[in-house]
């Protein structure tokens, strides 16, 4: 890829040959720069835009000239929203006003940027695909939108992104859990988040206590934002077709975060929602979880209560080191279940239980000295969110 500056400034940071692992950072106000293909051309005509009659004369005569197609990956989630009222609807229910910074992740080619465009005062788009951020540039250039737009070619998973208003996005499904983990929990301040998700994964972050998809990612977005269900999405809205359905939300942040240890909450309720419809109970007696916690709280809150498990046998000889940790597993399992039964919910199952039962559980475990997480290492959004 050559890019050609008239004035302006373009940053182009790295690239590499396979063009999955580049890492390029482009950024540029749309009056100022023209991005061209190897061939020279600009690139890419997208078969799968939906918009002509949103691209005016200019730029469509030269995307129609264009033989280039662009190839659409799934392990990118490209599914592309082509639906025109899907998409005005999109932005008319995200709230945007025109004194608003958007921040979209995963433009794509821009269907819903330039309605974006049209209402907000800048938009911040973050794509991966660099091919994209060229399908873009062209889309948008000479239609009026200059210094209204910012892309940044990279992983929106690595991206530092600067303030913004609202979040209004088609983001790719893979990435969906840790994305919402980054967007409630990496300390933004941002009006709203208004995201085309997944059905199966909008309905988890909809459900509440009591509810068969109630788990663990609810409990933990739950605890700092609030989902409101705004529409669903037919799969045949988007090209090419995917395999699921998709719904839009909203999540607003609370204005008052509770004060709970996030990696300490984040690793009880890993703890607690391992197997959501076991009894706490149960899962305070497995064995292994059992000496997981007892070595974990070992190294970082061993409080005197504890230390004292140590034990001797009834002749008071010392005994080899495989049975006192058998007997310190034995007498923590004792400990454990004791708060449990203190708190009253060792016969309840974590899915059925409110954030405020949650936390007051995690605070008792403390108090006694009990932790779920390393207080050494340092705090990891990403790991705390896989497989969610
Ligand atoms: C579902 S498509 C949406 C495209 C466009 N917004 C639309 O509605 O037509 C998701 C987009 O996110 C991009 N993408 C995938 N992974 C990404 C990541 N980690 N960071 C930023 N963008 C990503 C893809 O390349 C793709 O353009």
């Amino acid at each position: 890829m050559t890019a050609s500056s008239h004035t302006g400034m373009l940053q182009c940071a790295k690239s590499s040959i396979n063009h999955r692992s580049r890492y390029i950072l482009l950024q540029f106000s749309v009056q100022f720069h023209q991005i061209r293909g190897k061939s020279g051309r600009p690139p890419f005509k997208n078969r799968y835009d939906d918009d002509d009659d949103n691209v005016d004369g200019h730029v469509r005569r030269r995307m129609e000239n264009q033989e280039d197609r662009l190839q659409l990956y799934k392990s990118w989630g490209q599914h592309l929203l082509t639906n025109s009222k899907v998409l005005d609807s999109i932005v008319s229910k995200s709230g945007v006003g025109p004194s608003d910074t958007v921040l979209e992740i995963g433009p794509g080619t821009g269907n819903l940027t330039v309605r974006l465009l049209e209402v907000a005062n800048k938009v911040v788009a973050v794509e991966v695909d660099s091919r994209m951020v060229e399908s873009l540039h062209t889309r948008v250039s000479g239609r009026g939108f200059d210094e209204k737009l910012t892309i940044i070619c990279q992983d929106a998973l690595k991206a530092d992104f600067q303030d913004f208003d609202l979040v209004v996005a088609n983001i790719p499904y893979g990435i969906s859990s840790p994305l919402v983990a980054k967007l409630v929990f990496g300390g933004y301040r941002f009006r709203s988040a208004t995201l085309l998700l997944q059905k199966e994964f909008a309905t988890r972050l909809l459900a509440n206590p009591g509810d068969s998809d109630y788990n663990r990612l609810a409990v933990n977005v739950k605890l700092v934002a609030e989902v409101e269900h705004v529409m669903n999405v037919s799969k045949k809205d988007f090209v090419p077709i995917p395999k699921v359905d998709s719904s839009v939300v909203k999540i607003r942040l609370k204005p008052k975060i509770p004060d709970v240890n996030l990696t300490e909450w984040w690793a009880f309720t890993k703890t607690c929602f391992g197997k959501k419809n076991k009894t706490l109970g149960a899962t305070f007696r497995q064995k292994k979880k059992v000496a997981e916690l007892l070595n974990l709280s070992k190294v970082t809150g061993y409080n005197e209560d504890v230390v004292q498990l140590k034990s001797c046998d009834e002749s008071g000889d010392e005994e080899d080191e495989s049975d006192i940790f058998e007997t310190d597993v034995k007498l923590f399992k004792e400990k454990l279940v004791g708060i449990l039964v203190t708190a009253g919910l060792e016969d309840k199952r974590p899915s059925k239980l409110s954030n405020e039962e949650l936390m007051n559980l995690l605070s008792l475990f403390n108090k006694a000295g009990i932790w779920f997480h390393d207080q050494e290492k340092p705090r990891d959004i990403n790991a705390s969110f896989a497989g969610l």
